[in-house]
């Protein structure tokens, strides 16, 4: 659906070359909801920005349902920006009209009819659960009926695509929550494609299927949000990830397992969905010889499944462990040999 090849977006700014998004590829998939992370000054708004040509690539193709955006005259990307609707982090929207009046300015736009302007807006309103405040004043909202107003907006030239900038970025937590849950209704409702950018991966864990983490303008790396987390490959990505839970074990613990004579691993071990897990202790302990000792362990909703980290300590014969974890791996388990103790 949407699709990006070897994306680069080079600023100039006070003849310094900036370059903020670096050889970029990535494809979306219709109907899924695709996360962009990254701190701040990773190029994520830029990125997304390239996505409906508010920035034009320096080099690289952008191309929606096939079609190259490069390829379309002003009127032909005003049409397809018409299908990709956007939202902010400070909302965007106008102060001195009413909430209706906000929701109705695309619709007012391409001149559609009044009474179907009425109907259109009443019921995007029930939708974002606004209807009550058509008649009010942005100023009179709080951040999440702002963020509400808005996404009823983007939602009235009916899009199939939603790009959402730091949509929760400005809000509270539980308001950050509930709005979540709106994009998320709204992708599986409406079949939207949802793309969005933010630097909280409670926002990827939550709603995303796939997620690409950005760092200095480039992806370095991407895939299913599920398999993000089981298996970070880069620094980054395991310090977002460290952000939702902290594996770091207590300094004076491995000082102590340091110290023990015993050979010790310290095992990674993570698996997806539900996984009785218990009977592989009872296994690693009688067929292998080997005492684990489990030092961390978290359970965690990732949108639909569930995702479990443990930390093992084994003790016992490296060849043992070695047999151990080859056990291990055939339980369906993902392992990680994170250090050596003992
Ligand atoms: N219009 C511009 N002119 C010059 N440099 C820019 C422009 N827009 C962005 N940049 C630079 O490009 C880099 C990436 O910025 P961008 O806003 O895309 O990052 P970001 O990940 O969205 O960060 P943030 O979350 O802070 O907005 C930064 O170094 C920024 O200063």
């Amino acid at each position: 659906m949407i699709r990006l090849e070897n994306v680069t977006k080079v600023f100039v700014q006070d003849k310094q070359k900036v370059e903020a998004v670096k050889n970029v590829s990535l494809h979306v998939r219709k109907g899924e909801i695709f996360g962009i992370i990254g701190f701040s000054g990773a190029g994520k708004s830029t990125l997304i920005r390239c996505i409906n040509y508010l920035e034009r690539p320096t080099e690289g193709t952008v191309r929606i349902n096939g079609v190259d955006l490069a390829g379309l005259n002003e009127a032909q990307l005003r049409e397809t920006r018409r299908k990709i609707g956007m939202i902010f982090q400070n909302f965007n929207l106008l102060s001195s009209a009413t909430v209706f009046d906000n929701v109705a300015a695309p619709l007012r736009l391409v001149r559609t009819p009044v009474s179907e302007i009425e109907k259109k807006v009443g019921e995007l309103l029930e939708i974002v659960g606004l209807k009550e405040k058509e008649s009010a004043y942005p100023s009179q909202l709080s951040g999440g009926q702002k963020q509400r107003v808005a996404i009823a907006r983007a939602l009235a030239s009916e899009p199939e695509i939603l790009l959402c900038d730091e949509a929760t970025s400005a809000l509270d937590p539980q308001t950050t929550e509930s709005i979540l849950e709106l994009l998320l209704e709204i992708n599986r409702k409406y079949r939207i494609t949802i793309v969005l950018i933010t630097h909280e991966m409670h926002v990827i864990k939550k709603i995303c299927d796939r997620v690409a983490v950005m760092e200095n303008g480039e992806v370095v790396e991407q895939g299913n949000v599920i398999d993000v987390f089981s298996k970070p490959k880069q620094p980054i990505t395991r310090n977002f990830i460290k952000t939702i839970f902290d594996e770091n074990l207590p300094e004076s613990l491995l000082k102590k397992i340091n110290e023990q004579d015993n050979p010790a691993t310290l095992l990674r071990i993570s698996f997806v969905g539900e996984h009785a897990a218990e009977p592989i202790w009872a296994e690693l302990a009688t067929r292998f010889k080997l005492r684990p000792n489990i030092l961390y362990g978290n359970i965690t909703q990732i949108k639909d499944t569930t995702l479990g980290i443990l930390i093992v300590r084994v003790v016992g014969e490296p060849s043992d462990i070695e047999a151990g974890m080859n056990y291990l791996k055939t339980q369906e388990l993902q392992i990680e040999v994170m250090n050596h103790a003992g």
